[in-house]
Protein backbone atom coordinates (compact mmCIF):
# COMPACT_ATOMS: atom_id res chain seq x y z
CA UNK A 1 0.00 0.00 0.00
CA UNK A 2 1.07 3.56 -0.77
CA UNK A 3 2.46 4.84 2.34
CA UNK A 4 0.34 8.12 2.64
CA UNK A 5 -2.60 6.02 2.23
CA UNK A 6 -1.53 3.78 5.02
CA UNK A 7 -1.15 7.05 6.77
CA UNK A 8 -4.74 7.85 6.38
CA UNK A 9 -6.15 4.32 6.84
CA UNK A 10 -4.04 4.50 10.31
CA UNK A 11 -5.22 8.24 10.72
CA UNK A 12 -9.19 7.28 9.71
CA UNK A 13 -9.28 4.45 12.60
CA UNK A 14 -8.09 6.20 15.33
CA UNK A 15 -10.49 6.83 18.18
CA UNK A 16 -9.19 10.58 18.57
CA UNK A 17 -7.87 12.66 16.01
CA UNK A 18 -5.64 15.79 16.46
CA UNK A 19 -6.91 18.50 13.63
CA UNK A 20 -5.93 21.60 13.11
CA UNK A 21 -8.71 24.11 11.39
CA UNK A 22 -8.29 26.72 9.73
CA UNK A 23 -10.71 29.52 8.80
CA UNK A 24 -10.05 32.84 7.25
CA UNK A 25 -13.20 34.52 6.47
CA UNK A 26 -14.29 38.00 4.72
CA UNK A 27 -13.04 40.26 7.39
CA UNK A 28 -9.59 39.47 6.37
CA UNK A 29 -8.25 40.16 9.43
CA UNK A 30 -6.39 37.14 9.50
CA UNK A 31 -6.06 33.25 9.85
CA UNK A 32 -8.11 31.69 12.95
CA UNK A 33 -6.19 28.42 14.06
CA UNK A 34 -7.76 26.01 16.21
CA UNK A 35 -6.16 22.74 17.42
CA UNK A 36 -8.62 20.29 18.31
CA UNK A 37 -9.55 16.60 19.79
CA UNK A 38 -11.82 15.47 18.23
CA UNK A 39 -13.60 11.66 19.05
CA UNK A 40 -15.87 9.54 16.77
CA UNK A 41 -18.02 11.48 14.04
CA UNK A 42 -21.23 12.36 12.41
CA UNK A 43 -23.84 12.65 15.77
CA UNK A 44 -21.19 11.04 18.20
CA UNK A 45 -18.58 13.56 17.36
CA UNK A 46 -16.67 15.32 20.51
CA UNK A 47 -14.47 18.12 20.54
CA UNK A 48 -11.99 19.49 22.66
CA UNK A 49 -10.47 22.87 21.79
CA UNK A 50 -6.83 22.22 22.89
CA UNK A 51 -5.45 25.98 21.61
CA UNK A 52 -6.67 28.78 19.38
CA UNK A 53 -4.89 31.79 18.04
CA UNK A 54 -5.78 34.46 14.95
CA UNK A 55 -2.97 34.89 13.53
CA UNK A 56 -3.34 38.29 12.25
CA UNK A 57 -2.84 39.49 8.29
CA UNK A 58 -0.53 42.28 7.96
CA UNK A 59 -1.09 45.28 5.86
CA UNK A 60 0.53 43.41 2.76
CA UNK A 61 -1.09 40.44 2.99
CA UNK A 62 -4.70 42.31 3.47
CA UNK A 63 -3.82 44.66 0.51
CA UNK A 64 -2.85 41.91 -1.50
CA UNK A 65 -5.99 39.72 -1.06
CA UNK A 66 -8.13 43.01 -1.36
CA UNK A 67 -6.65 43.24 -4.71
CA UNK A 68 -8.67 40.05 -6.33
CA UNK A 69 -10.92 39.74 -3.57
CA UNK A 70 -14.52 40.27 -4.27
CA UNK A 71 -13.96 42.08 -7.58
CA UNK A 72 -15.35 41.54 -11.34
CA UNK A 73 -12.39 42.62 -13.13
CA UNK A 74 -9.02 41.66 -11.58
CA UNK A 75 -5.24 40.81 -12.51
CA UNK A 76 -5.46 37.27 -13.77
CA UNK A 77 -1.76 36.26 -12.68
CA UNK A 78 -2.40 38.45 -9.61
CA UNK A 79 -4.68 35.18 -8.85
CA UNK A 80 -2.76 32.58 -9.89
CA UNK A 81 0.50 33.57 -7.92
CA UNK A 82 -1.81 34.20 -4.71
CA UNK A 83 -3.27 31.02 -4.76
CA UNK A 84 0.34 29.68 -4.18
CA UNK A 85 1.23 32.32 -1.80
CA UNK A 86 -1.70 32.02 0.59
CA UNK A 87 -1.23 28.20 0.81
CA UNK A 88 2.79 29.16 1.81
CA UNK A 89 1.44 31.72 4.05
CA UNK A 90 -1.06 29.88 5.62
CA UNK A 91 1.44 26.65 6.12
CA UNK A 92 4.08 29.04 8.03
CA UNK A 93 1.03 30.33 10.07
CA UNK A 94 0.34 26.95 11.21
CA UNK A 95 4.19 26.33 11.72
CA UNK A 96 4.21 29.57 14.10
CA UNK A 97 1.44 28.35 16.20
CA UNK A 98 3.03 25.19 16.63
CA UNK A 99 5.84 26.11 17.70
CA UNK A 100 4.15 28.68 20.06
CA UNK A 101 2.69 25.81 21.36
CA UNK A 102 5.41 23.61 21.58
CA UNK A 103 3.68 20.81 19.84
CA UNK A 104 5.94 18.56 17.14
CA UNK A 105 4.06 18.76 14.25
CA UNK A 106 3.87 14.84 14.01
CA UNK A 107 1.17 14.96 16.71
CA UNK A 108 -0.91 16.81 14.34
CA UNK A 109 -2.85 14.10 12.17
CA UNK A 110 -4.82 16.67 9.96
CA UNK A 111 -5.06 19.73 9.01
CA UNK A 112 -8.53 21.39 7.81
CA UNK A 113 -8.00 24.19 5.50
CA UNK A 114 -11.04 26.56 4.33
CA UNK A 115 -8.48 28.99 2.21
CA UNK A 116 -9.97 31.89 1.51
CA UNK A 117 -12.64 32.81 -0.61
CA UNK A 118 -12.11 35.44 -3.60
CA UNK A 119 -15.16 34.52 -5.04
CA UNK A 120 -18.73 33.56 -4.29
CA UNK A 121 -20.90 33.36 -6.74
CA UNK A 122 -24.11 31.33 -6.54
CA UNK A 123 -26.73 31.12 -9.28
CA UNK A 124 -29.21 33.93 -7.69
CA UNK A 125 -25.99 36.07 -8.04
CA UNK A 126 -24.83 36.00 -11.29
CA UNK A 127 -28.12 35.13 -12.97
CA UNK A 128 -26.70 33.00 -15.35
CA UNK A 129 -28.66 29.94 -16.72
CA UNK A 130 -26.11 27.80 -18.12
CA UNK A 131 -23.48 28.25 -15.15
CA UNK A 132 -23.95 26.43 -11.81
CA UNK A 133 -23.64 28.47 -8.45
CA UNK A 134 -19.72 28.68 -8.34
CA UNK A 135 -17.18 29.78 -5.41
CA UNK A 136 -13.62 29.92 -5.43
CA UNK A 137 -11.26 29.50 -2.40
CA UNK A 138 -7.75 29.81 -2.76
CA UNK A 139 -4.67 28.63 -0.87
CA UNK A 140 -3.27 25.75 -2.28
CA UNK A 141 -3.41 22.55 0.47
CA UNK A 142 -0.51 20.80 -1.51
CA UNK A 143 1.58 23.37 -0.15
CA UNK A 144 0.26 23.20 3.21
CA UNK A 145 0.75 19.66 3.05
CA UNK A 146 4.21 19.87 1.74
CA UNK A 147 5.21 22.44 4.02
CA UNK A 148 4.09 21.58 7.27
CA UNK A 149 4.40 17.51 6.86
CA UNK A 150 0.86 16.87 7.86
CA UNK A 151 -2.13 15.86 5.53
CA UNK A 152 -4.25 18.62 4.61
CA UNK A 153 -8.00 18.27 3.76
CA UNK A 154 -8.92 21.34 1.77
CA UNK A 155 -11.62 22.89 -0.68
CA UNK A 156 -14.29 22.00 0.75
CA UNK A 157 -16.82 23.91 -0.91
CA UNK A 158 -16.36 22.16 -4.81
CA UNK A 159 -18.37 19.02 -3.34
CA UNK A 160 -21.24 21.09 -2.04
CA UNK A 161 -22.12 22.86 -4.99
CA UNK A 162 -21.27 19.66 -7.18
CA UNK A 163 -23.97 18.12 -4.72
CA UNK A 164 -26.33 20.65 -6.14
CA UNK A 165 -25.71 23.63 -2.86
CA UNK A 166 -24.38 26.71 -3.20
CA UNK A 167 -21.37 25.87 -1.63
CA UNK A 168 -22.15 27.55 1.77
CA UNK A 169 -23.12 27.75 4.75
CA UNK A 170 -21.46 24.65 5.66
CA UNK A 171 -21.21 25.34 9.21
CA UNK A 172 -24.97 23.31 9.18
CA UNK A 173 -22.86 20.10 9.93
CA UNK A 174 -20.42 21.06 12.47
CA UNK A 175 -23.76 22.79 14.44
CA UNK A 176 -25.69 19.77 13.82
CA UNK A 177 -22.80 17.27 15.46
CA UNK A 178 -22.15 19.34 18.30
CA UNK A 179 -24.86 21.28 19.56
CA UNK A 180 -28.12 19.31 18.43
CA UNK A 181 -30.27 18.86 21.37
CA UNK A 182 -33.29 16.60 21.61
CA UNK A 183 -36.14 19.28 23.37
CA UNK A 184 -34.34 22.45 22.37
CA UNK A 185 -35.08 24.71 19.35
CA UNK A 186 -31.57 26.18 18.95
CA UNK A 187 -30.47 28.88 16.56
CA UNK A 188 -26.57 28.98 16.08
CA UNK A 189 -26.13 32.25 14.68
CA UNK A 190 -23.03 33.71 13.38
CA UNK A 191 -22.07 37.04 13.06
CA UNK A 192 -19.20 37.71 10.69
CA UNK A 193 -18.25 39.82 7.68
CA UNK A 194 -21.58 37.87 6.66
CA UNK A 195 -24.04 36.53 8.88
CA UNK A 196 -25.33 32.83 9.09
CA UNK A 197 -27.58 30.73 11.11
CA UNK A 198 -28.51 26.88 11.51
CA UNK A 199 -31.88 26.07 12.96
CA UNK A 200 -31.82 22.97 15.46
CA UNK A 201 -34.85 21.54 16.18
CA UNK A 202 -35.82 20.24 19.35
CA UNK A 203 -36.66 16.62 17.09
CA UNK A 204 -33.23 16.82 16.65
CA UNK A 205 -34.45 15.31 13.38
CA UNK A 206 -31.29 16.09 10.35
CA UNK A 207 -33.78 16.14 7.62
CA UNK A 208 -35.86 19.63 9.92
CA UNK A 209 -32.21 21.19 9.90
CA UNK A 210 -31.83 24.51 8.38
CA UNK A 211 -29.32 26.79 7.27
CA UNK A 212 -28.97 29.89 5.57
CA UNK A 213 -26.81 33.26 5.28
CA UNK A 214 -28.91 36.27 6.46
CA UNK A 215 -27.00 39.51 4.95
CA UNK A 216 -24.62 41.58 6.00
CA UNK A 217 -22.85 40.79 9.60
CA UNK A 218 -20.52 43.21 9.82
CA UNK A 219 -19.00 43.82 6.57
CA UNK A 220 -20.37 47.23 5.49
CA UNK A 221 -19.73 48.79 9.10
CA UNK A 222 -15.93 47.66 8.55
CA UNK A 223 -15.51 48.90 4.77
CA UNK A 224 -17.29 52.48 5.62
CA UNK A 225 -15.04 52.42 9.39
CA UNK A 226 -11.89 51.95 7.08
CA UNK A 227 -13.08 54.72 4.43
CA UNK A 228 -13.32 57.43 6.99
CA UNK A 229 -10.77 56.18 10.09
CA UNK A 230 -8.06 54.44 7.72
CA UNK A 231 -6.35 53.45 11.23
CA UNK A 232 -9.26 51.56 12.24
CA UNK A 233 -10.14 48.32 10.76
CA UNK A 234 -13.66 47.99 12.63
CA UNK A 235 -15.93 50.44 14.75
CA UNK A 236 -14.97 49.09 18.06
CA UNK A 237 -17.80 48.45 20.57
CA UNK A 238 -19.96 50.12 18.43
CA UNK A 239 -18.75 53.09 20.30
CA UNK A 240 -18.79 55.40 16.30
CA UNK A 241 -21.90 53.77 15.36
CA UNK A 242 -24.31 54.52 18.72
CA UNK A 243 -23.62 58.36 18.79
CA UNK A 244 -25.44 58.42 15.31
CA UNK A 245 -29.03 57.65 14.24
CA UNK A 246 -30.88 55.29 12.34
CA UNK A 247 -31.68 56.87 8.52
CA UNK A 248 -34.73 55.59 8.14
CA UNK A 249 -34.88 56.49 4.21
CA UNK A 250 -31.63 55.34 3.96
CA UNK A 251 -31.96 51.60 5.62
CA UNK A 252 -35.30 51.06 3.45
CA UNK A 253 -33.39 51.41 0.00
CA UNK A 254 -30.44 49.09 1.62
CA UNK A 255 -33.45 46.44 2.01
CA UNK A 256 -35.02 47.02 -1.21
CA UNK A 257 -32.60 45.03 -2.76
CA UNK A 258 -33.93 42.04 -4.54
CA UNK A 259 -32.03 39.46 -2.10
CA UNK A 260 -34.01 39.16 0.99
CA UNK A 261 -37.16 38.14 -2.02
CA UNK A 262 -35.43 35.38 -2.96
CA UNK A 263 -36.90 32.45 -0.72
CA UNK A 264 -34.51 30.82 1.93
CA UNK A 265 -31.79 29.28 1.93
CA UNK A 266 -29.93 31.94 0.21
CA UNK A 267 -25.89 33.02 0.20
CA UNK A 268 -23.92 35.84 -0.19
CA UNK A 269 -21.13 37.50 0.39
CA UNK A 270 -18.98 41.34 -0.34
CA UNK A 271 -19.61 40.52 -4.22
CA UNK A 272 -23.19 41.86 -3.70
CA UNK A 273 -22.98 44.12 -0.20
CA UNK A 274 -20.18 46.50 -0.29
CA UNK A 275 -19.61 49.91 -0.76
CA UNK A 276 -20.89 50.59 -4.19
CA UNK A 277 -24.22 48.76 -2.93
CA UNK A 278 -24.75 51.09 0.01
CA UNK A 279 -23.30 54.40 -2.34
CA UNK A 280 -26.36 53.80 -4.75
CA UNK A 281 -29.04 53.48 -2.05
CA UNK A 282 -27.25 56.51 -0.47
CA UNK A 283 -28.38 57.83 -4.16
CA UNK A 284 -31.41 56.19 -4.33
CA UNK A 285 -32.96 57.60 -0.85
CA UNK A 286 -31.00 61.21 -0.98
CA UNK A 287 -28.90 60.57 1.58
CA UNK A 288 -25.44 60.71 0.59
CA UNK A 289 -24.70 63.52 3.22
CA UNK A 290 -25.67 61.60 6.17
CA UNK A 291 -22.55 61.39 9.09
CA UNK A 292 -20.40 58.95 9.52
CA UNK A 293 -22.54 57.79 12.51
CA UNK A 294 -25.83 58.00 10.85
CA UNK A 295 -24.15 55.46 8.55
CA UNK A 296 -22.56 53.16 10.68
CA UNK A 297 -26.15 53.10 13.06
CA UNK A 298 -28.13 52.30 9.89
CA UNK A 299 -25.94 49.97 8.43
CA UNK A 300 -25.65 48.47 11.83
CA UNK A 301 -29.44 48.43 11.76
CA UNK A 302 -29.45 46.94 8.52
CA UNK A 303 -27.80 43.78 9.59
CA UNK A 304 -29.70 43.63 12.81
CA UNK A 305 -33.33 43.78 10.90
CA UNK A 306 -32.56 41.28 8.29
CA UNK A 307 -30.90 38.57 10.66
CA UNK A 308 -34.26 39.25 12.59
CA UNK A 309 -36.28 38.58 9.71
CA UNK A 310 -34.47 35.49 8.76
CA UNK A 311 -35.02 34.46 12.24
CA UNK A 312 -38.46 35.36 11.72
CA UNK A 313 -39.31 33.15 8.95
CA UNK A 314 -38.03 30.23 10.71
CA UNK A 315 -39.73 31.20 14.15
CA UNK A 316 -42.99 31.87 12.12
CA UNK A 317 -42.98 27.98 9.82
CA UNK A 318 -42.37 26.46 13.25
CA UNK A 319 -45.13 25.18 15.04
CA UNK A 320 -42.77 26.08 18.65
CA UNK A 321 -43.74 28.89 20.88
CA UNK A 322 -40.92 31.82 19.79
CA UNK A 323 -40.22 31.61 23.27
CA UNK A 324 -39.14 28.34 23.18
CA UNK A 325 -36.04 29.47 20.72
CA UNK A 326 -32.34 30.08 22.24
CA UNK A 327 -30.24 32.16 19.58
CA UNK A 328 -26.33 30.71 20.42
CA UNK A 329 -23.98 34.00 18.83
CA UNK A 330 -20.80 33.49 17.65
CA UNK A 331 -18.40 35.60 15.17
CA UNK A 332 -17.25 38.72 15.77
CA UNK A 333 -20.75 41.06 15.51
CA UNK A 334 -20.91 39.18 18.89
CA UNK A 335 -19.08 41.36 20.31
CA UNK A 336 -20.62 44.61 18.67
CA UNK A 337 -23.00 45.64 21.72
CA UNK A 338 -25.49 47.65 19.43
CA UNK A 339 -26.05 44.58 17.09
CA UNK A 340 -26.88 42.51 19.82
CA UNK A 341 -29.09 45.24 21.47
CA UNK A 342 -31.33 45.58 18.65
CA UNK A 343 -31.55 41.49 17.96
CA UNK A 344 -32.58 41.35 21.42
CA UNK A 345 -35.32 43.97 20.27
CA UNK A 346 -36.31 42.28 17.78
CA UNK A 347 -36.79 38.89 18.52
CA UNK A 348 -38.97 37.44 21.31
CA UNK A 349 -35.99 34.21 21.73
CA UNK A 350 -33.78 33.85 24.56
CA UNK A 351 -29.80 35.04 23.61
CA UNK A 352 -26.83 33.13 24.87
CA UNK A 353 -23.11 32.70 23.45
CA UNK A 354 -21.48 29.64 22.26
CA UNK A 355 -19.10 29.89 24.55
CA UNK A 356 -22.35 28.87 26.95
CA UNK A 357 -22.43 25.63 25.31
CA UNK A 358 -18.25 24.92 26.13
CA UNK A 359 -17.12 26.47 22.58
CA UNK A 360 -15.37 30.09 22.01
CA UNK A 361 -17.69 31.95 19.71
CA UNK A 362 -14.59 33.21 18.21
CA UNK A 363 -12.81 29.62 17.06
CA UNK A 364 -16.36 28.42 16.45
CA UNK A 365 -15.50 28.39 12.45
CA UNK A 366 -12.09 26.99 12.18
CA UNK A 367 -13.61 24.30 14.61
CA UNK A 368 -16.24 23.47 12.20
CA UNK A 369 -13.83 22.55 9.65
CA UNK A 370 -11.52 20.55 11.56
CA UNK A 371 -15.29 18.55 12.26
CA UNK A 372 -15.57 18.46 8.73
CA UNK A 373 -12.28 16.73 7.73
CA UNK A 374 -13.10 14.50 10.64
CA UNK A 375 -15.89 13.40 8.54
CA UNK A 376 -13.88 13.41 5.43
CA UNK A 377 -11.65 10.55 6.64
CA UNK A 378 -14.01 8.92 9.33
CA UNK A 379 -17.88 10.02 8.79
CA UNK A 380 -19.83 10.61 6.34
CA UNK A 381 -22.90 8.63 7.66
CA UNK A 382 -25.89 11.39 8.23
CA UNK A 383 -28.13 11.74 6.11
CA UNK A 384 -29.97 15.41 5.84
CA UNK A 385 -32.74 14.45 3.60
CA UNK A 386 -33.56 16.41 0.42
CA UNK A 387 -36.05 18.98 2.12
CA UNK A 388 -33.85 21.79 2.95
CA UNK A 389 -30.96 21.78 0.57
CA UNK A 390 -28.24 20.21 2.62
CA UNK A 391 -26.19 17.92 0.63
CA UNK A 392 -25.61 14.79 2.59
CA UNK A 393 -21.99 14.28 1.22
CA UNK A 394 -17.93 14.24 2.62
CA UNK A 395 -16.40 17.41 1.61
CA UNK A 396 -12.31 18.44 0.77
CA UNK A 397 -9.76 17.45 -0.79
CA UNK A 398 -6.57 15.41 0.42
CA UNK A 399 -2.80 16.28 -0.07
CA UNK A 400 -0.15 14.12 1.31
CA UNK A 401 3.21 15.71 2.21
CA UNK A 402 5.08 13.02 0.38
N1 LIG B 1 -15.47 44.58 20.13
C1 LIG B 1 -16.06 44.61 18.93
N2 LIG B 1 -16.96 45.57 18.63
C2 LIG B 1 -17.57 45.64 17.43
N3 LIG B 1 -17.32 44.79 16.42
C3 LIG B 1 -16.44 43.79 16.65
C4 LIG B 1 -15.76 43.64 17.90
N4 LIG B 1 -14.94 42.57 17.80
C5 LIG B 1 -15.08 42.08 16.55
N5 LIG B 1 -15.97 42.80 15.84
C6 LIG B 1 -16.39 42.63 14.44
O1 LIG B 1 -16.13 41.32 14.01
C7 LIG B 1 -15.40 41.33 12.78
C8 LIG B 1 -14.61 40.04 12.65
O2 LIG B 1 -15.53 38.99 12.64
P1 LIG B 1 -15.18 37.50 12.25
O3 LIG B 1 -13.76 37.22 12.57
O4 LIG B 1 -16.25 36.64 12.82
O5 LIG B 1 -15.35 37.59 10.66
P2 LIG B 1 -14.99 36.55 9.53
O6 LIG B 1 -14.85 35.18 10.12
O7 LIG B 1 -13.88 37.11 8.76
O8 LIG B 1 -16.32 36.63 8.65
P3 LIG B 1 -17.17 35.51 7.88
O9 LIG B 1 -17.77 34.61 8.94
O10 LIG B 1 -18.21 36.30 7.16
O11 LIG B 1 -16.27 34.82 6.95
C9 LIG B 1 -14.58 42.60 12.84
O12 LIG B 1 -14.18 43.01 11.57
C10 LIG B 1 -15.58 43.55 13.51
O13 LIG B 1 -16.49 44.08 12.58
C1 LIG C 1 -18.33 31.41 0.34
C2 LIG C 1 -17.94 31.74 1.75
O1 LIG C 1 -16.77 31.76 2.07
N1 LIG C 1 -18.94 31.98 2.60
C3 LIG C 1 -18.72 32.24 4.01
C4 LIG C 1 -19.04 33.69 4.34
O2 LIG C 1 -18.85 33.93 5.73
C5 LIG C 1 -20.09 33.73 6.40
C6 LIG C 1 -20.99 33.25 5.33
O3 LIG C 1 -20.43 33.90 4.19
C7 LIG C 1 -20.92 31.71 5.16
O4 LIG C 1 -21.85 31.34 4.19
C8 LIG C 1 -19.54 31.22 4.76
O5 LIG C 1 -18.74 30.75 5.80
C9 LIG C 1 -19.14 29.87 6.83
C10 LIG C 1 -17.94 29.38 7.58
C11 LIG C 1 -19.98 28.67 6.36
O6 LIG C 1 -19.82 28.18 5.26
O7 LIG C 1 -20.75 28.21 7.18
Amino acid sequence: MNSNIESLYQIAQKPTRTIIGLMSGTSLDGLDVALCEISASGEETEVKLIEFETVDYSEDIKLEIRSVFAKQTIDFQKLVLLNEWIGILHANMILECLNKWQIDADKIDLIASHGQTVFHAPKILHQQEKFPNATLQIGDGDHIAVKTRIITVSDFRQKHVAAGGEGAPLAVYGDYFLFSKKGENRIMLNMGGISNFTYLPTSSNPEEVFVTDTGTGNTLSDAFTKLHFPNKSFDQDAEIAKTGSVNESLLESLKSHDFFTKSFPKTTGPELFNIDYVKKAQAQSNTTNISISDLLATLTRFSAETIAEAIHFVINTSIYDPQTFTIYMSGGGAHNPLLVQWLKELLPCTFAKTDDLGISGDAKEALLFAILANETVSGGKSNFGKLKGIPSVSMGKISFPY
